[in-house]
């Protein structure tokens, strides 16, 4: 289907924004009117620019307070739409939006808006336009779409359809059912936006927090499949007002909007059988091949490792990485990229088909890495995240692809002594204002399942985290973001963690602590608490508290965790899960991240 967008959803000037719109590959835009009133370029301009990039100028919006007004109001507005209709003209669009009423001086009575509503349509004919009337979830008396739609088809003018709005919609939990009841060729225009399920004034909730289908708790698939089976067959058209995304870089958003119009409409493929293009099929990560660290001389990972019973497993037959595993725990130490600490670069995840994975990145619009591929190398497929950190899609020592372990050469030296058996999790941190768009990316281009949003108390504001996993759990990715916003105290690297699952956390934690100084200290005012929340046995509890063990426990089962102290941007975790427990220990990352905060905050010590 066309594919639009208003401009109101992206950042800057109008002219950024359409450029920005036609190189994502929207079709057309709907033009705020905001947008045209503050810029320089004449609606002329504006028209031959969208005509250069190729898109067309679909609606013009928002037209406000109209319908349901006394007779003197009537004939303001009507002048008011008059010099709108030529604006219009002169910007080649011939569809304007007209919102209900949300004035408090609106009349209600659906005989008089329909009568006005006709006069307006009347009015638009002349000028070859058409007029969208779209209900506003907070109009004064019209705020459901069956309304408007009473009052379209009691108007009865040809040049007067609907605009349907998803989130007016479905942020007053209205059916979309009854959508079906309406002749498509009555539907003028839809709008798509979803929102995080929030308890909050609807009007703030619609201009501050919409978000990109597939990036909220909405079911827009849903709402679609209505539309279509009504019959509509005009663009779909994002409408966002997000004030994250009004700062954030405009290329950037209009490429996720793209990709969240092109999993919607796979998503409704999915439910309306051979109604929309679809893209290829995810390929969902079955586990994790390696996480791979930058490790400058100065880094200190090689003790940690250590420590944790890694050893060095293997060399790279071209390049200063090598290979330190455990079990199925792979972790790459590469000196060879330039930085000035620790950090988590790539991941290499376990692919079934690791060409499909990358195929189906490429059709949502993720950006495909250059294959790092030297002679008798072989080849790996990846792509950058959002945040920058490269995904590799992997087959390790299957028969039937060439495996990135050949590429090293074995190391010889002592063999693993550990209990840890896997990578459980990695956690990245984004940059604020790109929290919604990574959502999107492991939810579509990797198929992994989204849990809820959680904002964790820290020392100096707010971690933002979300967690993505595929089925069972074969992989785990949390998404963090601190520093919502920024904080003149925030470090400029924000951490990044490697979850490591032992298969025995207490003989872990037991070896960790004969070493020392290896395991981020945890207050006793925690295991206080803890024998609070939890009936533990003391002896337990005791062991928790010796070992620097957190712990929590759901429904379904346990879940016992240490962290490492911090080697430059990056730490690791030591968990354990049992029973059906799928959570991360949330509850405890407030503690954990006052305690990394303690050191800098230079009273660490002397509290003691
Ligand atoms: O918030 C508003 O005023 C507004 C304006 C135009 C729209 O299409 C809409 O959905 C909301
Ligand atoms: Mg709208």
């Amino acid at each position: 289907m066309r594919k639009s967008i208003a401009t109101v959803s992206l950042s800057g000037p109008l002219e950024r924004k359409l450029t920005a719109v036609a190189d994502a590959g929207f079709d057309g835009v709907e033009i705020f009117e905001p947008d045209l009133l503050a810029g320089f370029p004449s609606p002329e301009d504006v028209r031959a620019r969208a005509a250069d990039l190729g898109l067309r100028v679909d609606l013009y919006q928002p037209f406000r307070d109209f319908e349901g007004v006394g007779a003197e109001a009537l004939a303001r507005n009507l002048r008011r739409a008059r010099h709108k209709f030529e604006v219009m003209e002169r910007l080649g669009a011939d569809l304007l939006l007209v919102c209900s009423n949300a004035s408090p001086e609106t009349i209600p009575d659906d005989e008089l808006a329909a009568g006005q509503l006709y006069r307006l349509a009347e009015l638009a004919a002349g000028h070859g336009i058409r007029i969208a009337y779209e209900a506003l979830a907070w109009g004064r008396h019209v705020g459901d779409y069956a309304h408007a739609w009473r009052i379209v088809r009691m108007a009865g003018h040809d040049h007067l359809g609907l605009c349907l709005d998803s989130f007016h919609i479905l942020s007053r939990g209205s059916d979309p059912a009854g959508i079906e009841e309406i002749p498509g060729e009555k539907i003028f225009f839809l709008q798509l936006a979803d929102a995080p399920l929030l308890a909050m004034d609807t009007l703030r909730w619609s201009r501050h927090h919409r978000c990109f289908p597939g990036q909220g708790g909405f079911d827009l698939a849903g709402l679609l499949a209505h539309v279509l089976r009504a019959g509509y067959d005009g663009p779909l058209s994002l409408e966002v007002f997000n004030d994250v995304f009004r700062q954030a870089d405009t290329a950037r958003t209009a490429v996720d909007a793209m990709r969240s119009l092109i999993a919607l409409e796979e998503d409704v493929a999915a439910r309306l059988p051979g109604s929309l293009a679809a893209v290829p099929p995810p390929v969902p990560p079955t586990g994790f091949a390696f996480a791979e660290l930058a490790a400058p001389a100065t880094a200190d990972l090689e003790p940690l490792l250590t420590a944790l019973g890694f050893a060095r497993r293997g060399v790279h037959t071209g390049k200063p990485v090598e290979l330190w595993a455990q079990g199925e725990a792979r972790i790459l130490l590469n000196a060879g990229v330039p930085a000035d600490a620790a950090a988590l670069t790539a991941v290499g995840l376990e692919s079934p088909d690791p060409a499909g994975a990358v195929k189906r990145a490429r059709a949502l619009l993720s950006p495909v890495l250059p294959r790092r591929r030297a002679p008798g190398e072989a080849p790996l497929d990846a792509v950058a995240a959002p945040d920058g950190t490269a995904l590799f899609f992997c087959r390790t020592a299957r028969p039937d692809h060439p495996s990135w372990t050949g590429d090293f050469a074995p190391a010889g030296g002592r063999a693993p002594t550990g209990e840890i058996t896997h990578i459980d999790h990695v956690a990245l941190t984004q940059p604020w204002h790109h929290f919604d768009e990574a959502s999107l990316f492991y939810r579509s281009v990797l198929g992994l399942r989204p849990r809820e949003s959680l904002e964790l108390a820290d020392p100096y504001g707010l971690l933002m985290s979300r967690a993505m996993s595929g089925a069972a759990g074969a992989v785990r990715i949390v998404i963090n973001v601190a520093y919502v916003g920024g904080h003149a105290s925030a470090p400029d690297a924000p951490w990044q963690h490697v979850a490591l699952a032992s298969r025995d956390i207490m003989a872990t934690a037991r070896r960790l602590r004969a070493i020392g100084g290896v395991v981020l200290p945890i207050p006793a005012n925690y295991y206080d608490d803890l024998r609070a929340c939890h009936d533990l046995d003391p002896g337990r509890l005791r062991d928790f508290q010796d070992l620097g063990l957190l712990y929590d426990r759901d429904e379904d089962g346990e879940f016992l965790h240490l962290y490492t102290v911090t080697a430059g941007r990056l730490f690791f975790e030591v968990v354990q899960r049992s029973g059906g427990y799928e959570g991360y220990g949330a509850r405890n990352a407030p503690i954990r991240l006052a305690v990394q905060h303690a050191p800098a905050d230079g009273h660490h010590i002397a509290l003691r």
